[in-house]
């Protein structure tokens, strides 16, 4: 049986190693694969297959995809869910010739894959280490190198939170972990990978080696070194780049959960899906994608520290108040590119002259942005003044390197600028100009041999020469090697001559490779200096986002918040953000609010359907993040006391993929709340209770609000808008819960939409209005109208029962003081009254009877 050739055999032995991956074997100018892989290739790639004899006589499937192209391949496999392995030749000199030695360079994953043109918004892989009931979450960008890690003590909800607001692409857990495995599974659509997860011990060597963090247990260290290892295990290059390691509690920042986050489209919007028309659509006018991401994160995790929150806020007011100074910023901003992905293309040896380049043209306007910060007061822009680092050492490197024109491939040369290096310029000069060195080579010999006729010419045997008359030979000197003797004439060569001839002939292919060679020392001594490049990136982004803060309160009037550690909320002609730039500012309705946790802790909030209570309760939250975000906020005015968390029940959202009815997660979503919520929460439901029978939903809804309301319970700031004109009669029971009501004005079949918020319940819901107005036809709406009146009818005659046995009861216990006999008989009686069944004139009845009868007890009883 023959064998395989050593190419396969080295391919078979690597394919080992990465089973569960889609092997890209190089092979010259084309990355290879082979076998299942091949056939995988080639349908999703779409790219045709053929067959390479593999030596022992067999055919393996195979397909290719050339080297210069395969990142586009690769990221093709990658979204349909594969793992890409590649497989580079590596130069060894210690090998025989024609052995070529093979090794994985990288593994390509969803979370490890970076996209070139940096489209996609982040590279997050998060690492989840369940220890008992704790998890910790570590997550780091790829992209840029940042890490973040967290702890979440024994809360499952609060790990999910967490890990959708980072959307990573992957999720590593252990892959002993089956239940985790199951919940992450249920949650997300991320690419979950099971790892092995090293042992403690080995995470601390991990930690201690790439970073230097200390202070974290060794649950968060579980997280974090597992992750690494992951990361030295896939990606195999050094990771000083990720250095900027942050140790956060969740509950140190405003807790917005998941579906609160949803409802009150802070990320994107629930219709289009995407950021336009949601908060973060609104609030980024960043110049520059670190500014983007860095007011998302900020979205994310609102503040709860006052001094922090007012910080940003006055640096933000600062900028607002100096237009021109502001739009400078913006100007110079603009000119910045995302220095943070670029620091991370250092690590993966990626960068190439067009990135150093972009480096340069965005650290060549710090010099003047450092000014313009100089020129500020608040505390915040003056720490950012101090700490910009203007990287003067880094321009002036690329600057006298690196040429303007210089193309993206590193094999190409054009690198390198005239004069940074010696030994390029003279090969520069070599291969334009050959013809001329040799001529300047031909005169300096002429005149220091003092031949005249003195020429150099060219063979294919022995290449340049310099050929001398036989009149001349006396003059030939020593150094002159003779290589052949003519009729009259002599011809030589030198040791100059032959090292001139060398670099002519090859001064092309040595011009690129020194050139390579200088680049990748440029890019090593730039890579040395990547601390401080991403120091520099970070101050970037914050200056853009305050930027972007002050810009938009300019466009938009908002105004200074005060944020303090009380319990009022105290908004004057508030707006709510999204709206009101969809219908324009002059059309949307100002509202004020008023919420502490005193006199005003619950507001019930009544009005038609398409008054505007829905908009009006998420106007009051988003303005509260808005708030503790440290941007200012769309209203007259505004005091802001400290949130901790913002919760919702808002509108019915069918869960079908989990397989739960519209009304199984409404009260899912209530019951967290009532579980989670806080004095100094603040508190969104619309409609709850809705989801099902009219009384079912509306004794849920009581309760609810009683629950919430009750300061010994929760005592939460409440809004909560209902159709149900019965939880009006709370008012009057619960001290702090007050009546607001949407305000409407009917002409005839009619009403017109006031917008406005007012004190008062609202006993009607003018649905039939609403329904007019969205083009139901007439009939189907008088129809409405008839069986309206009956249910109201209905309704009275119900009510009417009601106040009867109230009235039965209160007679009853006023009489029963007086008597003893008989007592036991006639409470007997009225309850087994089928009383929620009598009609008012039966009840009038039985109330008679009973009458009667204490009447008659009362008689014997004085006898
Ligand atoms: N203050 C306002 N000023 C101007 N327009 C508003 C205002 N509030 C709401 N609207 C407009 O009214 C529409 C309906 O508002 P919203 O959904 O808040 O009503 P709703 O009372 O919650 O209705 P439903 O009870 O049917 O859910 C919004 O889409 C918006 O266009």
């Amino acid at each position: 049986m023959q064998e395989l050739t050593p190419m396969m055999q080295q391919y078979m032995e690597i394919k080992q190693r990465v089973k569960d991956c889609i092997l890209f074997f190089r092979l010259g100018d084309f990355y290879e694969m082979f076998f299942d892989d091949a056939i995988i290739a080639s349908k999703e790639l779409e790219i045709a297959l053929t067959a390479r004899d593999c030596g022992n006589n067999e055919k393996a499937p195979m397909c290719g995809v050339p080297y210069h192209s395969a990142h586009s391949y690769i990221a093709k496999l990658i979204e349909k869910g594969y793992k890409v392995a590649i497989c580079e030749q590596v130069e060894d000199p210690k090998l025989a010739k024609g052995v070529v030695k093979r090794e994985i360079t990288r593994i390509i994953t969803p979370g490890t894959f970076i996209d070139e043109n940096f489209s996609k918004a982040n590279n997050f892989i998060c690492c989840v280490a369940r220890v008992e009931s704790d998890f910790a979450l570590t997550f780091v960008d790829i992209s840029t190198g940042e890490m973040y890690a967290c702890l979440i003590e024994n809360d499952i909800q609060k790990m999910i939170n967490e890990i959708s607001k980072y959307a990573p692409s992957e999720i590593l857990i252990s892959h002993l972990d089956n239940e985790l495995y199951e919940v992450i599974r249920e949650n997300y659509n991320s690419f979950v990978q099971r790892i092995e997860f090293i042992e403690i011990d080995r995470c601390y060597d991990l930690i201690d080696k790439q970073m230097q963090i200390t202070n974290i247990n060794d649950k968060v260290a579980l997280s974090v070194g597992n992750l690494l290892n992951y990361l030295v295990d896939t990606q195999k290059i050094s990771f000083n780049y990720i250095k900027k390691f942050e140790f956060y509690r969740v509950q140190n920042y405003l807790q917005i959960d998941l579906s609160t986050k949803r409802n009150l489209e802070l990320t994107e919007s629930i219709i289009a899906r995407s950021k336009k028309n949601s908060l973060f659509g609104i609030l980024d006018q960043a110049k520059t994608s670190m500014g983007s991401r860095l007011i998302k994160k900020w979205l994310e995790r609102p503040l709860i520290d006052v001094v922090e929150i007012n910080r940003r806020l006055d640096a933000v007011e600062e900028l607002y108040n100096n237009f021109p100074l502001l739009m400078q910023i913006e100007g110079l901003l603009e000119g910045i590119y995302d220095i943070e992905r670029l620091s991370s293309k250092f690590a993966y040896k990626s960068i190439n002259a067009k990135d150093l380049l972009s480096l340069k043209k965005s650290i060549e306007v710090l010099p003047r942005l450092k000014e313009l910060l100089g020129e500020f007061k608040s505390p915040l822009l003056k720490e950012l003044y101090n700490e910009l680092d203007t990287l003067e050492d880094v321009y002036s490197l690329i600057d006298s390197s690196i040429n303007e024109d210089a193309p993206v491939g590193l094999k190409e040369g054009g690198i390198i600028k005239d004069g940074f290096n010696d030994h390029v310029d003279r090969l520069r000069n070599i291969s334009k100009n050959s013809k001329e060195l040799l001529i300047q080579y031909e005169e300096k010999e002429r005149n220091l041999t003092g031949i005249k006729n003195l020429k150099i010419g060219y063979n294919k045997v022995f290449g340049y020469y310099i050929e001398v008359t036989k009149s001349n030979y006396s003059l030939v000197p020593e150094r002159y090697i003779r290589k052949q003797t003519l009729a009259n004439a002599e011809r030589y060569v030198t040791e100059e001559l032959k090292k001139l001839e060398d670099e002519i002939i090859n001064a092309e292919q040595k011009l690129v490779e020194l050139e390579y060679e200088l680049f990748c020392q440029i890019r090593d001594k730039i890579e040395s200096q990547i601390e401080r490049i991403q120091k520099t990136a970070s101050c970037i982004a914050i200056i853009d986002a305050l930027c972007s803060f002050a810009h938009i309160a300019i466009d938009n009037r908002y105004t200074k918040p005060i944020v303090y550690l009380g319990d009022r909320i105290y908004i004057k002609n508030g707006r709510h953000p999204v709206v009101e730039k969809m219908i324009g500012y002059s059309n949307f309705v100002p509202n004020d609010t008023e919420l502490d946790n005193d006199q005003n802790r619950v507001l019930i909030i009544t009005g038609p359907n398409m008054a505007g209570k829905s908009t009006y309760m998420r106007q009051v939250a988003l303005i509260v993040i808005m708030a503790q975000m440290g941007c200012f906020v769309p209203a007259e005015e505004a005091q802001i006391g400290i949130v901790d968390k913002i919760f919702s029940r808002i509108g019915a959202s069918d869960d079908i993929s989990s397989g739960q009815s519209t009304f199984m997660v409404e009260m899912s979503e209530v019951a967290n709340i009532l579980k989670n919520a806080t004095p100094k929460s603040l508190i969104i439901f619309d409609e709850v209770g809705r989801g099902t029978s009219t009384y079912d939903g509306l004794s849920i809804a009581w309760a609810v609000l009683e629950f919430v309301a009750d300061k010994s319970k929760i005592g939460a700031k409440t809004l909560f808008a209902t159709h149900y004109h019965e939880l009006t009669e709370l008012e009057e029971k619960i001290s702090g819960v007050k009546n607001y009501r949407v305000d409407v004005k009917e002409e005839g079949k009619n009403i017109i939409f006031l917008r406005k918020i007012v004190r008062g319940g609202c006993d009607s819901s003018y649905g039939i209005h609403v329904a007019r107005l969205a083009g139901i036809p007439e009939e189907v709406l008088q129809r409405a109208e008839q069986i309206l009146k009956k249910l109201e009818e209905a309704d009275i005659n119900r009510k009417e029962a009601k106040r009867l046995r109230k009235e039965i009861k209160r007679e009853f216990t006023e009489q029963i003081e007086f008597f003893s006999y008989k007592k036991d008989e006639i409470i007997e009686k009225i309850e087994n009254l089928d009383i929620l069944n009598i009609t008012p004139i039966q009840a009038l009845n039985i109330l008679s009877e009973l009458k009667h009868e204490i009447i008659k007890a009362k008689e014997r009883q004085l006898l």
